[in-house]
């Protein structure tokens, strides 16, 4: 049995994912898998049972990475899961960010029936007050162009917009999604001097922190517009409160509240809701939970963030798995361990990620408990092996 814990709301459709006759959900402290969504894990001890944490959506921020890959755990999100429903949220703000739809739907509100007109005759005649903008010709700046800034900026150009996309570090599966008629920027002040909005779609991370300050709002237009759906941490608040208090700015749009943001009259605050959608919740929550049993069950991983992507069909019933450094010979370290124990290779396959590397060993023979823990020890008795798993292949009716 294997066991999960969850955090925040989980979808029923990522947690049907595991079969209740192998996993069981929240029935221990000492889980194998932490399933997650916003959960700030920076101040948990992970326990050392943890073998894996499954973030049911796109940021990891929330996560402590270096001390998960440390400690031998394996961190997976679910990339693209929800850019769909970002993406939607995007469009409707940039329209409600220039046509003032929500304050005239309240004044609709307050309108009865009077002697002199009616609603309707109230309403013809009030609705000047009400006249908006059209987004088709005007300049959307997308700094990050990944899973969502790529289909916010597709779908910007569908509605007229010019797109100016700024992301130096853009992958090539991303690089293939965007619109080819979009201008590249190769400066973050080229997107900002030339855009009428700009909607930030990158990660938060010590690079990205504080990204947008005072100098980088100077460099935006006059009644420029900026939407920030990423993290908090990205936009520096107090300019941007500067800002649009000397009408440099024209609005700020945010998904993430701050008392200060929420009392000014030319910020709007949504409550984190980018990914909250049925779709979004399902989809996130179900590739997750996916990859989390992948790596459980048969030690190989996708989708994470902080070790390597590692498929091998299982070669012979039985596996080994080593989480270690990216340090050189490890590979040679391991195999003289089962040399030295006559432990024959079937097959092995080995990767890394950054600081840190992966390898999976298909071996020959069944292991007894004895030589196992032999084997375990003296693997774990070299300083760059950080975790040490020996797995069985899941036969037919467990993979059912
Ligand atoms: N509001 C929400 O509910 C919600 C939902 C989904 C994602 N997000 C946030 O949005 C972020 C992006 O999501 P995604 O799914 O598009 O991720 P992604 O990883 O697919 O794309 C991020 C892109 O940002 C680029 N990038 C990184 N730093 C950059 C920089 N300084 N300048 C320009 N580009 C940079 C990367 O190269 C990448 O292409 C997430 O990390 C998360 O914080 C928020
Ligand atoms: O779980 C959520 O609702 C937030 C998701 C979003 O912030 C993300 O990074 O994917």
């Amino acid at each position: 049995m294997f066991a999960i814990k969850t955090y925040n709301v989980i979808s029923n459709v990522g947690l049907a994912v595991f079969p209740k006759n192998k996993y069981s959900i929240n029935g221990v402290a000492e889980p194998d898998a932490l399933l997650i969504r916003s959960q700030n894990l920076h101040r948990n001890v992970l326990p050392v049972s943890l073998l894996a944490i499954g973030r049911a959506g796109a940021g990891v921020n929330n996560i402590p990475l270096q001390k998960a890959s440390e400690n031998g755990v394996v961190v997976f999100n679910a990339p693209g899961a929800n850019a769909n429903a970002v993406k939607e949220l995007i469009v409707a703000v940039l329209i409600l960010a220039s046509r003032p739809v929500i304050p005239a739907i309240a004044w609709a509100k307050t309108l009865t029936d009077g002697e002199q007109a009616d609603v309707t005759l109230q309403a013809e005649a009030g609705k000047n007050h009400y006249r908006g903008a059209e987004l088709a010709g005007k300049t959307l700046g997308v700094i990050g162009l990944g899973a969502v800034g790529s289909k916010v900026a597709d779908t910007a150009r569908q509605l007229g917009m010019n797109v100016i996309g700024y992301d130096p570090y853009i992958s090539v599966e991303h690089a293939w999604q965007v619109t080819s008629d979009i201008k590249r920027a190769s400066t973050l002040s080229e997107v900002l001097s030339q855009s009428d909005f700009v909607t930030i779609h990158i990660p938060y991370n010590e690079q990205n922190k504080n990204l947008i300050g005072a100098n980088e709002l100077l460099m935006m237009k006059k009644d420029a517009i900026l939407l920030n759906y990423s993290r908090n941490g990205i936009v520096e608040e107090a300019p941007v409160l500067a800002a649009l208090n000397v009408g440099h700015l024209k609005q700020y749009w945010t998904d993430f509240a701050s008392s200060e943001l929420l009392q000014h009259e030319k910020v709007v605050v949504t409550p984190h809701l980018g990914g909250t959608t049925q779709e979004a919740e399902d989809n996130c929550a179900q590739m997750v939970a996916q990859t989390l049993r992948l790596y459980l069950e048969s030690g190989e991983i996708e989708h994470s963030v902080n070790y390597p992507a590692v498929r091998m069909p299982f070669n012979s019933p039985y596996r080994l798995t080593f989480l270690h450094q990216n340090v050189p010979n490890m590979l040679g370290r391991i195999t003289t361990v089962l040399a030295e124990l006559n432990i024959n290779i079937a097959n092995m396959i080995n990767a890394s990620k950054g600081d840190f590397a992966y390898t999976l060993i298909d071996v020959d023979a069944p292991m007894t408990a004895a030589l196992y823990e032999e084997f375990e020890q003296k693997c774990l008795a070299i300083d760059e092996i950080i975790r040490v798993r020996g797995l069985a292949r899941p036969t037919q009716k467990e993979e059912d």
